[in-house]
């Protein structure tokens, strides 16, 4: 296969990262069919935790560097490049630890890959050709966060609070938002920014055409 570039999307929890990707993923596979780029999330490579008691998988600080394997991710990066397939483990929000199933991500000419902390690790900035910055107003991310989190990963409004004051607002100032010098492209207005996604879908076919 000829050289793949990876596209990385980053930026605070909820800031429309994962909408922008899968909204650019699935309009280019209805326009030109899927099996040229694949797409990887970031927390999909939050660390095993399946050893800890779930009490104790609640005190990790999920906004921290250290909870995610970065190595795998940067190795499963580097195996895409040469051409081999990976298997992506799965994470669950619900049990605070990985599945037993992992998903097979074949090598493809374009990979997406988003997530909060990409653009802080330099292993693998290394790895990135491509790299966009969400740059949504907190306040409306920590809305979007509460909302989901309560309707989609179980949590309730207490410990979405307590996680954001003690971990999560803090990340975002000590890691997440230096991390933006790194960006090539930064994206107001989150996962709806039609003239971004546009941009990066054009970019992609250019690509697609070398
Ligand atoms: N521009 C937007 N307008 C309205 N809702 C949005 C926008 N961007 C993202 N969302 C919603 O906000 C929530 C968080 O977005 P998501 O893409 O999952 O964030 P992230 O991947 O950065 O955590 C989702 O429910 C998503 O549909
Ligand atoms: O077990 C977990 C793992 C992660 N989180 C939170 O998820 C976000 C990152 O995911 P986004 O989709 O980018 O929001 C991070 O801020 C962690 O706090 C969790 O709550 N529990």
């Amino acid at each position: 296969m000829a050289k793949s570039t990876i596209i990385a999307i980053a930026g605070a929890s909820a800031s429309g990262k994962s909408l922008f990707a899968s909204t650019v993923y699935q309009e280019l596979v209805a326009e030109l069919g899927g099996e040229r780029i694949a797409v990887l999330a970031e927390d999909a490579y939050y660390r095993d935790q399946a050893h800890l008691s779930f009490e104790q998988r609640t005190l990790t600080n999920y906004d921290h560097p250290a909870a995610f394997e970065h190595e795998l991710l940067a190795s499963h990066l580097q195996q895409l490049k040469a051409g081999n397939s990976v298997s992506m483990p799965q994470y669950c929000y619900k049990t605070h630890t990985r599945k037993a199933e992992t998903i097979t991500v074949h090598p493809a000419k374009v990979v997406l890959v988003e997530g909060i902390l990409l653009l802080t690790d330099d292993k693998l900035r290394q790895q990135f050709n491509i790299t966009v910055f969400m740059d949504t107003p907190l306040d409306v991310c920590l809305l979007r966060r509460i909302k989901r989190d309560m309707e989609d990963r179980g949590r309730s409004l207490g410990s979405i609070t307590e996680q954001y004051e003690n971990y999560v607002r803090p990340a975002f100032f000590e890691f997440i938002n230096p991390s933006k010098q790194y960006a090539d492209l930064v994206v107001t207005r989150g996962g709806k920014n039609e003239i971004a996604i546009d941009i990066i879908k054009t970019k992609i076919r250019q690509l697609l055409q070398e």
